[in-house]
């Protein structure tokens, strides 16, 4: 077969670009990302072979080899892994198959500083090649295969793919090392990099220095399988960086071994920044599953529920059959248990760390606070414990308060614990609603994460305390006891004004409105819209609408402050001398302020606008 040409997608063109142009500080790092990959390699075909035996033949014993070339410029890094098949070859290494790439990649600014720390959240694996290398090949075979494929890429756009029957079992990565790079081949300089980077990777990396006898350069056991005190701090930050693809420091790191009815051994690790692909839909988790040191699968969702998805690492099955199948994974009982071990422990960490001062809790809340909030609906039996682990922002001052502090402020008379959801704190800080709150001196919680729509109404409860949205009616501040906000009573207009202004309203909005009713929540604002008790939450029906599935404008209630100068006017005027065009006008003009108020349009822009001229003229 002839060479074949082909182009990357236009995705590695504009990764490959920024890559080149070396956005990396460190370029040393490639090469734990080469090493990475092949290591992965190696793993899926012992996985392999516990099937298909053959696929091992004449070549049993897994190693990664390191290649210099002082005269030719050149790095080989080999395996005798899995290999890929033509097609694999070109998908693999000229496309991007993570999910969310396009976004990622639109994100980036074109400014080298604030690229980088994106990039490395995205991390660039096999391309990081090109940050040394003019020319990179590719030689591989999949195992079972009796022939194999050249590829070969500058990457600037374009790469080709050749036969290549001469191809071991495995890939062979060549990299020729631009003019200034040329220290990548000096045998002294790569075993330092592989100490540092790759000591923990379970597979022998050896490296032929010229004459002398290949020698092995990593420890090549697997750092879970080492007691805690043999493993120091860094080793354990290189291997997050493997097995998560990440570059951040790991904010918390359990190892543990499980002893008793089932055996197993983690090794987990929470990130410190959020991953580029935490709220992809998929809501897959991240811990690898092995048994007896064999790997198994990256893609088991029984091993952790989605809620903790942030979590990194690998579990070490002692009692699960090597030749487990995904099938057999699905209703597996010793995964069940290993599962409620794994999320016990994962929780238990949170709460000390939360207890710790030091432990630094709000910088975890900070990145995967939204995430764990998902538990709260999702893990019914675990409802509490996650709730004691959640932070919440609220009007009591500016930082993040737990439930149970919240009840220990809750006011004499206070039934509910208070919540108000939006997208946006400032704003929420500015509601209408919050007015009575304020002024009674009830706190309020202020929800700003998509998930909070969902949890909130899902649990009624906390330490016997409803939970209430301000938004909603019949939210009773009444039988709260606040002095001051009493006093304002007396300021209110006549009741019978308001009834009559009430019923004025509600004839000139019709079926705009569902109700129109006296406020208790308002104190300096003249109206708010609530919702009905029962019906969704505005800011729900916004968020769904946002993506295109709310149901047709709700209409809501009205509520009116009697206090209000502007209400207790207009209450007077209707008494005097009923309704008419200028109250309806304002009635309308009323309405439509609440609705802005609340981040919504106007129903009808040019009507709006139309009366607030006509009303702004009688001011003159
Ligand atoms: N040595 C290798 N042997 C077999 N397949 C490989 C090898 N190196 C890379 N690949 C394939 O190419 C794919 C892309 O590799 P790349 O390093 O770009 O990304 P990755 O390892 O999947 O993820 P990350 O970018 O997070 O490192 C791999 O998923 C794997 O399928």
């Amino acid at each position: 077969m002839a060479e074949e040409k082909r182009q990357f997608q236009a995705e590695v063109g504009k990764l490959l670009d920024i890559v080149v142009h070396s956005l990396y500080s460190n370029k040393e790092i490639f090469l734990r990302e080469l090493i990475s990959n092949a290591s992965d390699s190696c793993d899926r075909l012992r996985y392999a072979a516990l099937t298909e035996t053959d696929l091992l033949s004449g070549d049993p014993d897994f190693v990664i080899r390191l290649i210099p070339d002082e005269k030719a410029g050149t790095l080989t890094i080999a395996d005798n892994g899995i290999g890929m098949t033509h097609d694999e070859l070109v998908a693999n290494l000229g496309t991007i198959a993570k999910s969310g790439t396009s976004e990622f990649l639109s994100r980036l600014t074109g400014d080298a500083k604030k690229d980088v720390n994106l990039i490395g959240q995205f991390g660039v694996g096999f391309y990081s090649a090109f940050m040394v290398a003019e020319e990179v090949s590719v030689v591989t075979r999949k195992a079972g295969d009796a022939s194999g494929w050249r590829w070969v890429s500058d990457g600037k756009g374009e790469f080709t793919v050749t036969e290549a029957p001469e191809a071991a079992r495995g890939a062979a990565i060549t990299l020729k090392l631009r003019e200034a790079e040329k220290e990548f081949t000096e045998a002294f300089r790569l075993k330092s990099i592989v100490k540092k980077y790759s000591d923990h990777i379970a597979i022998p990396v050896k490296l032929k220095d010229g004459d002398k006898e290949e020698e092995t350069v990593n420890s090549a056991s697997a750092l879970w399988t080492r007691s805690k005190s043999e493993v120091t701090a860094e080793q354990y930050k290189e291997f997050y960086h493997h097995v998560a693809h990440a570059f951040d420091e790991p904010w918390s790191t359990l190892h543990f071994k499980a002893e008793g009815a089932i055996e197993y051994t983690g090794l987990l690790f929470v990130p410190s920044s959020k991953p580029f692909d935490l709220f992809q839909p998929d809501r897959k988790q991240h811990v690898k599953l092995y048994v007896r040191r064999v790997f198994i699968t990256d893609d088991c969702e029984e091993l952790l529920p989605p809620y903790l998805r942030f979590v990194r690492g690998v579990v070490d099955s002692q009692d699960l059959p090597l030749n487990v199948s995904r099938e057999m994974l699905q209703h597996n009982p010793i995964l069940a248990k290993i599962r409620s071990g794994l999320i016990k422990r994962v929780l238990g960490e949170l709460k000390k760390k939360a207890e710790d001062a030091e432990g630094n809790y709000d910088a975890f809340w900070d990145a995967f606070g939204a995430v764990l909030k998902e538990g709260i609906y999702e893990d019914f039996e675990r409802r509490d414990e996650i709730l004691e682990l959640c932070r919440f922002r609220s009007t009591h001052g500016d930082g993040w308060t737990t439930l149970a502090d919240y009840v220990g402020r809750m006011k004499d008379g206070q039934e509910a614990i208070y919540t108000i959801t939006g997208d946006d704190l400032a704003k929420l800080k500015q509601s209408p609603q919050l007015e009575g709150f304020k002024a009674k001196g009830v706190e309020v919680l202020l929800l700003t994460d998509p998930i909070d729509e969902f949890w909130v109404s899902a649990i009624p409860r906390y330490q016997e305390k409803d939970l209430r949205s301000v938004t909603a009616a019949g939210a009773d501040l009444g039988k709260v006891k606040s002095a001051e906000a009493d006093d304002k009573k007396a300021d209110e207009a006549p009741a019978d004004e308001v009834a009559t202004l009430i019923e004025a309203l509600k004839l000139a909005l019709g079926d705009k409105v569902k109700d129109v009713r006296p406020s208790e929540r308002l104190t300096e604002s003249a109206v708010c819209l609530v919702a009905d008790a029962g019906d969704m939450s505005m800011h729900l029906e916004k968020m769904l609408r946002a993506h295109g599935q709310a149901p047709g404008d709700k209409p809501r209630i009205l509520e009116i402050n009697p206090r209000h100068g502007l209400i207790k006017g207009l209450a007077a005027k209707v008494k005097a001398s009923g309704t008419g065009p200028l109250v309806e006008d304002m009635a309308a003009l009323l309405l439509d302020q609440a609705r802005i108020v609340e981040g919504e349009p106007p129903a009808d822009a040019s009507a709006f606008a139309r009366r607030l001229v006509s009303v702004m003229e009688l001011g003159l």
